[in-house]
């Protein structure tokens, strides 16, 4: 008897070890690091106030400081004039009169950048280099003030300046070489500057000094900068003036100096995808979209011409811009020095290699840089629920097959046993001479004489020359969640989207890799193990995948399967823009979502061809190596999973206003990074439609209830035959396998989520691009030249001067979302700038000259 797993049940298990898990979660995990940062952040400004406040009344304090510990705390407190009381006025005594003197001030950024990297995981200076400078200029500076304080002879007014320590290593001083103490404190100066900001020739130092410049404003450390700038100005480029002052030193990323040139790159191809053109016919539907073929039927992948070289991006210390100091003070020093050679240094520096040396591979998991992966302590053990096939049912099962054979003429050669988790394999070899299909006919004769449902035969084994008879186990083993996870078959998958199904019937981990699916169909009478099954393939992906790496779009007309997965919509979930909830329940906006995806689709199809890649995998790779230019559009792409978890549901209420899309999708998306995942417990012909069918190679199938269900779905009777509780049949290509799904329980996906959701995550869930229904487009079609687009001048220009009528041109040159460039298309060719809509081709652009545009522009007043 198949031994059932209840949930309840499961979720009381709860193990004692799983509350430490929680608590060591709670102690070290993100959130304390929150906690401490913010803390650290309220410190430091803590102490500006006190040691500020020392300053000033310092000298009052003095008296009291010096009692408070032997007088009652609130009698010092009363009499303290600090404004953060007797603890501001002893931790600023302690700071400043007895160790550092003012010096200890800087002790207050070290704890403000602190608290920044703890609290929002961002370094806005080095840490460690900040750490030693601040260790070094308190002393020396502690140091300096308590020569000037002996040497002046101040020592009862002043020594607020120097603090204790200071005083103390100059007496040492003192006593050991007299005056000559100042030379031994600049010399400390001298060799740490000289070490620490690795500075070789003092020349600069010296020039810098006589050019009486100041070093630009920046984060980083001033003496650092003065080097860097120096360095800088060795470099000049004398062909061209000084470039426009500028105030701030630009940051990294603005520093890439594309020089792309994309001209190169067809554009003329482009589509026009407005909402009503990419709601077609059905049967339009099956034919690719320009784009797509071109990029799909695209052989190789093409090599990186010359022309991409220049993608790559520009070292951040470019020669060619002077910094806004060194143009003021020394404008003949830059173009006297500079020789000629030195406009043409750029380049051998073109060279990707170097460039990807000097910047180094774009992560593109930088915005979440401490985000955690889920670890396997959030999923719970079952050690109880190792069943084994004991030898005797194994040997009184061979028996009784062999039997029932025997009895209808059928005799065999040899037979094998392979236990799985929940059928028992037996491979026979039958005499010579014996016909594969009598031994197929006989399946229900078998079932009935081993008293035993979902008796399954294979005949004959691909590639095996057996006869497989699956027969199910009296006791079945819960594959856990955790066991699969674990294995090193998943951990160490290079697959792109690795997802473990569970195990095959031959006790093996079963992983296999949803891009290259690329879409999954799955199927199942209710109860049998869907929701399970749709929660290990999400796991897994969670598991594997960072927030940058992978978005989901979650439909959900159940409205509660997937519920528990709202908690990680600012990292793993995509949503439209506008919309309060990330998962998707309400059929009309299931139907904009599906043609955002489209919209998505064509533009990162677009994307592809711009990049000359085949396909997404490419695209990134490029990206990552910065042979791709953001400012071009570019992007890291992450992959998007659609999941759907009640297709019936769908199909009944909004029919081929789903079907449409769902089909355009699965057909065209594999290449650009879109995956489908499609669950439904009706797989009947009018829900699983041919044309759905037809775009989903892999299938996955839990037990149905009638034949005809599992001919639907896996084109085969099987899937009837299964035992139910995650038992199911895998079919992808021509192979099917069956297996035994992985069993996850609802807290364990809570736990996953929580994990994930307490961490950092994006402001906002990942948008997808804008889509209206096609009320709003119909609207919208009637165009009121009084009150056209203020962007419409510049569109109308881009136009002409490509002269291409594409929307998603204006889309991506302009940056506008979908709907405004859509707009502004309606109004030029309202305004006769473009002609007509025509299908998929691109629309003609009626003016040839920017003069003639011109003349538009009059008369229409702009
Ligand atoms: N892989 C599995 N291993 C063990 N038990 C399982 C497994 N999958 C499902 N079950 C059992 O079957 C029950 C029902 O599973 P599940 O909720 O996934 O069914 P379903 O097909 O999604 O049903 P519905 O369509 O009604 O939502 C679970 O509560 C669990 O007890």
């Amino acid at each position: 008897m198949a031994k059932k797993v209840e949930p309840s049940k499961q979720s009381s298990r709860k193990s004692a070890g799983n509350s430490s898990r929680g608590l060591k979660t709670t102690l070290f995990g993100p959130s304390s690091k929150l906690v401490v940062g913010g803390l650290t952040l309220l410190l430091s400004v803590l102490l500006l106030f006190a040691f500020f406040s020392y300053l000033i009344s310092g000298e009052a304090d003095q008296s009291v400081v010096g009692s408070a510990f032997n007088a009652p705390l609130h009698d010092s407190g009363s009499k303290v004039q600090n404004w953060l009381g007797v603890t501001g006025a002893v931790i600023a005594h302690f700071f400043i009169f007895r160790w550092f003197g003012i010096g200890a001030f800087l002790l207050l950024p070290l704890l403000f950048v602190t608290g920044v990297k703890l609290t929002f995981a961002r370094e806005i200076m080095p840490l460690k280099r900040l750490t030693y400078q601040v260790l070094f200029y308190m002393f020396w500076l502690s140091s300096l003030f308590g020569f000037l304080v002996m040497w002046t002879d101040s020592k009862a007014n002043l020594s607020t300046l120097s603090g204790g320590i200071g005083l103390f290593i100059n007496q040492f001083l003192y006593n050991l070489v007299g005056w000559g103490s100042i030379a031994i404190i600049a010399a400390a100066l001298f060799v740490f500057v000289i070490y620490f900001y690795r500075v070789d020739s003092l020349e600069h130092v010296a020039e810098k000094v006589e050019g009486m410049k100041v070093p630009r404003p920046s984060i980083g450390n001033p003496l650092k900068n003065l080097f860097r700038e120096l360095e800088e100005e060795e470099e000049p480029e004398p062909e061209k003036p000084a470039p426009p002052v500028k105030t701030e030193t630009p940051k990294p990323a603005k520093r890439v100096v594309p020089v792309i040139i994309e001209e190169d790159l067809p554009e003329e191809e482009e589509e026009e995808i407005l909402p009503e053109e990419t709601d077609q016919e059905l049967e339009e539907v099956s034919r690719l979209t320009e784009d797509a073929r071109q990029v799909l039927a695209r052989p190789v992948p093409r090599p990186v011409e010359p022309a991409y070289e220049p993608v790559v991006f520009e070292m951040p210390v470019v020669p060619a811009k002077p910094s806004r100091t060194a143009a003021k003070a020394e404008p003949d020093f830059i173009i006297e020095t500079a020789p000629p050679e030195e406009t043409r240094k750029p380049d051998p520096e073109l060279d990707p290699e170097d460039r990807l040396q000097a910047l180094g591979l774009y992560d593109p998991t930088l915005d979440l840089a401490r985000y955690q992966f889920p670890s396997i302590d959030l999923l719970k053990e079952y050690p109880a629920d190792k069943a084994q096939v004991t030898e005797e049912e194994l040997k009184s099962k061979k028996d009784t097959i062999v039997r029932t054979l025997s009895d209808y003429g059928i005799s065999i050669a040899s037979i094998k046993a392979t236990p799985g988790p929940t059928v028992t394999l037996y491979e026979i070899v039958p005499s010579a001479g014996v016909k594969i299909s009598r031994i197929k006919s006989l399946e229900d004769d078998i079932a009935l004489s081993l008293a035993a449902l979902g008796i399954r035969i294979i005949a004959p084994m691909p590639g095996k020359g057996t006869i497989g008879i699956e027969v199910p186990n009296k006791n079945r083993e819960m594959v856990s969640i955790r066991t699969v996870i674990s294995s090193d078959k998943f951990q160490k998958s290079g697959a792109e989207l690795p997802v473990v199904l569970g195990k095959t019937i031959s006790n093996e981990i079963f992983v296999t890799d949803l891009a290259k699916m690329p879409h999954l169909l799955i199927a199942g009478a209710t109860g049998q193990g869907k929701s399970v099954g749709m929660n290990v393939i999400l796991a897994s992906l969670l598991y594997k995948k960072h927030p940058a790496q992978l978005k989901f779009v979650l439909v959900d007309p159940k409205k509660v399967e997937l519920s528990l997965f709202s908690k990680i919509e600012r990292h793993f979930l995509a949503k439209l823009p506008g919309t309060d909830d990330a998962i998707i329940t309400d059929t009309k906006k299931v139907i904009y979502t599906l043609n955002s995806l489209c919209v998505e689709m064509d533009s990162r199809y677009e994307l592809l061809k711009n990049g000359g890649c085949r396909n997404l995998k490419e695209y990134n790779q490029k990206f990552v190596e910065r042979r791709l230019n953001p400012e071009k559009g570019h992007r890291f792409l992450p992959y998007i999973v659609l999941v759907i978890d009640e297709l019936a549901d769908l199909m009944m209420t909004a029919g081929k206003e789903v079907e449409t899309p769902i089909a355009r999708l699965a057909q065209l998306a594999r290449a650009i990074g879109i995956h489908l995942i499609v669950a439904t417990q009706r797989p009947s012909v009018d829900i699983i439609t041919g044309k759905i069918k037809a775009n989903f190679p892999a299938r996955l199938s839990f037990r149905v209830t009638q034949k005809v269900d599992s001919r639907t779905i896996l084109d085969t009777s099987g899937a009837d035959q299964l035992v139910g509780q995650g038992d199911m049949l895998f079919l992808q290509g021509s192979d099917m396998t069956r297996l035994q799904c992985a069993f996850v329980d609802t807290p364990e996906v809570d736990a996953i989520c929580d994990y994930i959701g307490e961490q950092q995550g994006y402001p906002d869930a990942y948008l997808l691009p804008e889509f209206e229904g096609d009320e709003a487009g119909n609207e919208e079609k009637d165009v009121d030249l009084g009150q056209l687009d203020p962007m419409f001048k510049d569109a109308a220009r881009l136009i002409v001067i490509h002269q291409q009528g594409s929307t998603s041109l204006i889309q991506r040159k302009m940056k506008l979302g979908y709907n405004r460039a859509g707009r502004i298309m309606d109004q030029l060719e309202a305004t006769g700038i473009v002609g007509p809509f025509e299908g998929s081709k691109a629309r003609e652009v009626l003016v040839q000259s920017e003069e003639r545009l011109d003349e538009i522009f009059r008369e229409l007043r702009l």
